[in-house]
């Protein structure tokens, strides 16, 4: 009999994976994982994580199956909030999510659940696994979305290999979230109605900017509103040599410099704010909202354009850099001066956008049909062929 160790949240979507596994005949261990709680900042009525671990024992209680908690506060700390705060201090964006199954779901547990003698680890991921069998006999695995495609979640796991592939089940891949939800209620699980989770592993629960004020000193710096027909927007193209030129100047993103519009506010530092973003500027007065369209954490300045259509906001290309691309597939690597045309987002939940790939030597452009708002450097673009994510890289 086969042994897998599930990722017990206390959620709804755990709770079916582990009754699914146990119903197709798997030895099934729930594990929950105490992740880092940020107690400065969470008061304790709304400390999740011990109504969680109950819920998840509850489930696991009702299945029948064996049950621990394990600590990774440690591990959490170090490998997703540390380098948070080192991120956003750069004036980067990450994204802990993708950054908890690479280094955390399967890593550091997957690890434990191999101690505990399993064969695989499953989580209740909306994805589903493929395998291809070799003609050597081997197997390539395929990480590919999920059947319901409002809750398709292959985008969090872009980062994993395909060692951490050939040990991973996602049983609730075929599903949608309400029959999910059925399951649970007709096997009375107790977290069938439970609401779902904020997607992040700990952020959604804390509040982003009081969480970030904790490492990032305040800083008090200008807002600059940059007019939409500021000379950075002009349509003047230069001509181009050859097409590493032409998605190198498409892929630039503009400077701004102070000078390049007029101050309109205040704001408690620029390592607090992200591209893209509208809250929390706290400047009133103009006709249409402002969004941040620039950082420049070195100088302490911001700078916004009004209107979500503003040209700051948009661009074709981006780049990822050699040492931070990774393919799901390595099978399906490009070589430099290869190109392929792809479906890609850059974010969780944006609809898939077509878009060619480019290798060059030192990394990879992905250039886009259409132009696309607010390009987040630190955060992962990630790249299909149909239905299937090839690979992944964080946005340069
Ligand atoms: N604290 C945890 N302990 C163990 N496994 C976890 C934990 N948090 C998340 N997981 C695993 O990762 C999967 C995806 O996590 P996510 O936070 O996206 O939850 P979700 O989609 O709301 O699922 P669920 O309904 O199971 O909480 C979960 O289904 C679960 O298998």
């Amino acid at each position: 009999m086969k042994k897998v160790v599930v990722g017990l949240s206390g959620g709804v979507d755990s709770s079916v994976t582990a009754h699914l596994l146990k119903e197709q005949g798997y030895e099934v261990i729930g594990l929950f994982m105490k992740n880092w709680v940020d107690d400065s900042v969470i008061i304790s009525e709304e400390c999740p994580w011990v109504e969680d671990s109950n819920d998840a024992l509850i489930v696991a209680e009702k299945l029948g199956i064996p049950f621990q908690t394990v600590d990774l506060s440690t591990e959490y700390k170090e490998r997703i909030v540390d380098y948070m705060f080192s991120e956003y201090e750069k004036g980067r964006t990450p994204n802990p999510d993708v950054l908890c199954n690479r280094e955390i779901k399967f890593d550091v547990f997957l690890k434990i659940a191999l101690q505990l003698g399993a064969d695989f680890v499953a989580t209740g991921h909306y994805c589903r696994k493929g395998v291809i069998k070799n003609d050597d006999g081997s197997e390539t695995y395929q990480l590919l979305a999920g059947k319901d495609p409002n809750k398709d979640q292959s985008y969090f796991l872009c980062q994993l290999s395909q060692e951490q592939l050939s040990k991973a089940l996602f049983p609730i891949g075929e599903l949608t979230k309400p029959e999910v939800r059925k399951i649970a209620a007709k096997n009375n699980l107790v977290t069938a109605e439970k609401k779902d989770s904020q997607g992040l592993c700990f952020i959604g629960k804390v509040h982003l900017p009081e969480f970030l004020q904790q490492k990032l000193k305040p800083k008090k710096g200008v807002i600059v509103e940059v007019p939409s027909d500021a000379s950075q927007f002009s349509n003047s193209v230069p001509s181009f040599q050859n097409k590493k030129e032409e998605l190198a100047f498409s892929a630039e993103k503009p400077i701004y410099s102070e000078t390049d519009g007029r101050v309109v506010g205040e704001h408690q530092g620029a390592h607090y704010f992200t591209i893209g973003q509208r809250k929390g500027l706290n400047v009133g007065g103009t006709k249409e909202p402002l969004f941040v369209i620039d950082t420049d954490v070195d100088k302490n300045i911001i700078y916004t354009g009004q209107g979500k259509s503003h040209p700051g906001l948009f661009r074709n290309t981006l780049f990822v850099n050699e040492d931070e691309l990774h393919w799901v597939r390595p099978d399906l690597a490009l070589e430099t001066d290869d190109s392929m045309e792809v479906m890609a987002r850059i974010r969780y939940r944006q609809p898939l956008q077509k878009a060619t790939l480019y290798k060059i030597e030192n990394g990879l452009y992905v250039d886009f049909e259409d132009k696309q708002s607010a390009i987040t450097e630190g955060q992962f673009v990630a790249w299909y062929l149909g239905e299937e994510l090839i690979g992944s890289g964080v946005i340069s």
